[in-house]
């Protein structure tokens, strides 16, 4: 499947034909402001020289956040955008060709969550962010910079989203919520690095899962609704630029969530409640647990699954 490209995006638009489907769309012609126009590498380093930056730091190009084949490392920001815009780096961690991605954190990234207004306010004067929810909604803004190659693995947000890409282009994948049961998360993460090509003796339900493919271009937003899995490969050096916005009742988040990826209170609740049930019927012999599992699993389909 190809995402939908909506032209000559307006606010009107978005609210009334883009938003109500929940489905992905890539959003074009919207002015973005004068980043289009200025965020070359000279200007990034010098508008934000004086912040520190906490980045992945990887020598493989596909980023593993199960078996982490990536570090941690802090650089500022200046010396940060220089490496990942270049393919070979006079200074490195670990190797000469080394990948990096930014994902930027809050002042106190236990605490605070990401607002590009409070960590580069010059840059962030440089955006115009598009109007398309209500300023009490939001909930993050986030910098996201990579190495041209890098590809971030394949998750969801529990938050709408939309993803302004001011420079360089990206390939991206989404899969529906609904595939969530062909792409063996481990959290909100999949174990399926290689969407592309993947192993299917490991992955064989893989195969059941429908990709819906773009890509973004310079001054393109994509729209993510909450649950959409997503993948990212920088076709170039990238910097984008995403906010997150809560659409749903303020009591059903987390308070406690400054990445904007803990489920929605009542998920985590079910899921606590999930593994006492599963402790109870690992009580039983092997027989009968697997009698009283498909009941469950039976009654949870009927009752809770969308009706399509
Ligand atoms: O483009 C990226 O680097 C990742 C974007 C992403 O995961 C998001 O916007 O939620
Ligand atoms: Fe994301």
């Amino acid at each position: 499947m190809e995402i939908e490209v909506v032209d000559n995006i307006t606010r009107d638009t978005f609210l009334n034909e883009v938003y109500p489907r929940r489905t992905p769309a890539i959003l074009r012609g919207f002015d973005l402001g004068p980043c289009m126009q200025k965020w070359d590498v000279p200007y990034l380093q010098d508008q934000g020289k004086h912040c520190h930056v906490k980045i992945h730091v990887s020598q493989q190009t596909q980023m593993d956040f199960i078996n982490k084949n990536f570090v941690y490392r802090s650089l500022p920001f200046d010396e940060f955008v220089k490496r990942a815009s270049q393919e070979e780096h006079e200074d490195f961690f670990i190797s000469n060709s080394e990948k990096y991605y930014l994902r930027a954190l809050g002042d106190d990234p236990r605490k605070d969550v990401a607002d590009i207004s409070v960590q580069f306010p010059e840059l962030a004067a440089d955006i115009i962010m598009p109007p398309f929810f209500d300023e009490e909604q939001f909930f993050s803004s986030v910098f996201r910079i990579g190495s041209k190659g890098m590809q971030l693995w394949t998750h969801y947000d529990v938050m709408d989203n939309i993803l302004l890409q001011i420079v360089g282009s990206k390939k991206v994948v989404l899969f529906a919520p609904s595939d969530a049961d062909f792409l063996y998360m481990n959290g909100d993460k999949s174990e399926i690095l290689d969407i592309d090509s993947p192993d299917l003796e490991r992955f064989p339900l893989f195969s059941g899962a429908t990709p819906y493919r773009g890509y973004l271009y310079p001054g393109d937003m994509l729209f993510i609704p909450a649950l959409w899995f997503h993948n990212m490969t920088y076709e170039d050096f990238g910097v984008a630029v995403n906010v997150f916005w809560r659409h749903l009742d303020p009591s059903l988040y987390d308070s406690k969530d400054p990445y904007g990826n803990r489920d929605p209170v009542p998920a985590q609740r079910a899921a606590q409640i999930m593994d006492r049930a599963m402790k109870a019927l690992e009580e039983l012999p092997e027989d009968y647990r697997d009698f009283y599992a498909r009941g469950l699993c039976h009654k949870i389909r009927n009752r809770l699954y969308k009706k399509v």
